[in-house]
């Protein structure tokens, strides 16, 4: 398979341009160390932009400098799940997230802060203050947050539109849209090109060739790993897995990744037919595995694997389908038998413009260690087993 086979590019005019694309990117690069990003929205049709630092990592330093922007009367904001904040006192509201700000400045520390963001912590009473909701700005920068896979909490100042620039230009800080934050995921994956490709023979699967798809802003490379020489015509045999760095590359027994990683790769062997593994870098159910350690910390306190991702403030799955689907419209297929138990897999996919033409279960026996696991997945995420 060549890049010359495949490649038109999609036309869809909703896509955000390759420049915020870029902007985008290097702010998640930012976020992730301690920098601030300022980041323009409008709520009811007034401009309300923030300049914003990740709750993790924060630094003295960091939010110094976001203190100094906001001036000596304005308190910084944290924006927070709202389940954490239920759990920190706060009853009224029903949002998804909602912000603290705390009544002086001098209450504010950057240990303190972060300790109220973090879900893992107990914490006694917060310092006096109120709660309120976000703006659109706020919201687009948890988005962001998520994008760096960090904690989904942030802290934030207000910023007018006049100390935006003059701020952009004197601290070299990006400037980005919401719009461009909340289009990122899909203007990424619409943004996949093959870059590279080899022939890689495989204990259960000896004639295998692995391609690499990258996407333009330069983030995280998605395979395809081609076993044979499937046919384009029909509905090839394909499993969309998720990256797992515990249970692909260290054996986890918490999770059924590396058996159904392995025997994916040798069912489309044996099937004689050929097919595809995509194997797609959004670890943890997209949360990345910083998060998931985390996320399993607590489900060694109780919660189970859906609960500890909503605990962190994550969504139970937070994975997106568009690069799959990209990668198989540019390698020629248009219709696939999905290996998969779950039934997200197949709308995710079909919602992209892919034909499942069948769902073939992919079920491993539980293994003393995964029970709870998968029998979660059952009862609460609908899998089919
Ligand atoms: N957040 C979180 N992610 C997990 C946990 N256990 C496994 N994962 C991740 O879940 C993903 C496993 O997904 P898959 O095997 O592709 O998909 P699935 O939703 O189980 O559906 P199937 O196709 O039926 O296997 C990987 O990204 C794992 O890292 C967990 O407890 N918490
Ligand atoms: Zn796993």
């Amino acid at each position: 398979m060549t890049q010359s086979s495949a490649v038109t590019a999609q036309n869809d005019s909703n896509l955000i341009p390759a420049t915020d694309l870029v902007t985008v990117s290097r702010a998640v690069a930012d976020l992730r160390r301690g920098e601030i990003v300022l980041v323009q929205g409008h709520d009811n049709g007034e401009a309300h932009n923030v300049a914003v630092i990740a709750a993790e990592p924060l630094s003295q330093h960091g939010l110094q400098r976001l203190c100094d922007i906001a001036g000596s009367d304005t308190a910084p904001a944290i924006v927070l799940p709202r389940v954490r904040a239920k759990s920190l006192g706060q009853t009224a509201k029903d949002d998804p997230f909602v912000a603290f700000v705390s009544d002086g400045q001098s209450d504010v520390d950057a240990n303190r802060l972060g300790e109220i963001a973090n879900p893992l912590l107990d914490l006694d009473a917060l310092p006096a203050g109120e709660w309120r909701p976000i703006s659109m700005a706020e919201n687009a920068a948890i988005r962001l947050a998520k994008l760096a896979r960090l904690l989904p909490a942030v802290v934030t100042v207000p910023v007018s539109a006049d100390q935006l620039e003059t701020l952009a230009r004197a601290q070299n800080l990006l400037v980005l849209q919401s719009e461009s934050i909340n289009g990122y995921e899909n203007a990424s994956a619409a943004s996949l090109r093959q870059v590279s490709e080899a022939r890689v023979p495989l204990e259960d699967a000896e004639n295998v060739t692995v391609i690499a798809f990258r996407p333009e802003d330069g983030g995280q490379e998605h395979l395809a790993i081609v076993i044979d020489e499937p046919a384009k015509d029909k509905p090839v045999l394909i499993r969309l897995h998720s990256e797992c760095f515990t249970g692909d590359l260290i054996g986890s027994l918490r999770c059924d990744c590396g058996p159904q990683l392995r025997g994916a790769i040798s069912e489309i062997a044996k099937s004689g037919q050929g097919g595809i593994v995509l194997y797609l870098r959004q670890e943890g159910r997209g949360i990345g595995l910083v998060n998931k350690l985390r996320a399993y910390a607590l489900q060694d306190r109780g919660f189970d694997t859906l609960d500890a991702n909503e605990e962190l403030g994550f969504d139970a799955d937070e994975r997106v389908y568009r690069p799959a689907a990209e990668m198989l419209r540019q390698m020629g297929f248009e219709s696939v038998r999905l290996l998969t138990n779950n039934p997200e897999k197949l709308t995710g996919l079909e919602s992209w413009g892919v034909t499942v033409s069948e769902r073939v279960p992919h079920k491993f026996p539980s293994n003393g260690h995964n029970e709870f696991y998968l029998q979660t997945k059952k009862d609460r995420a609908g899998h089919l087993f």
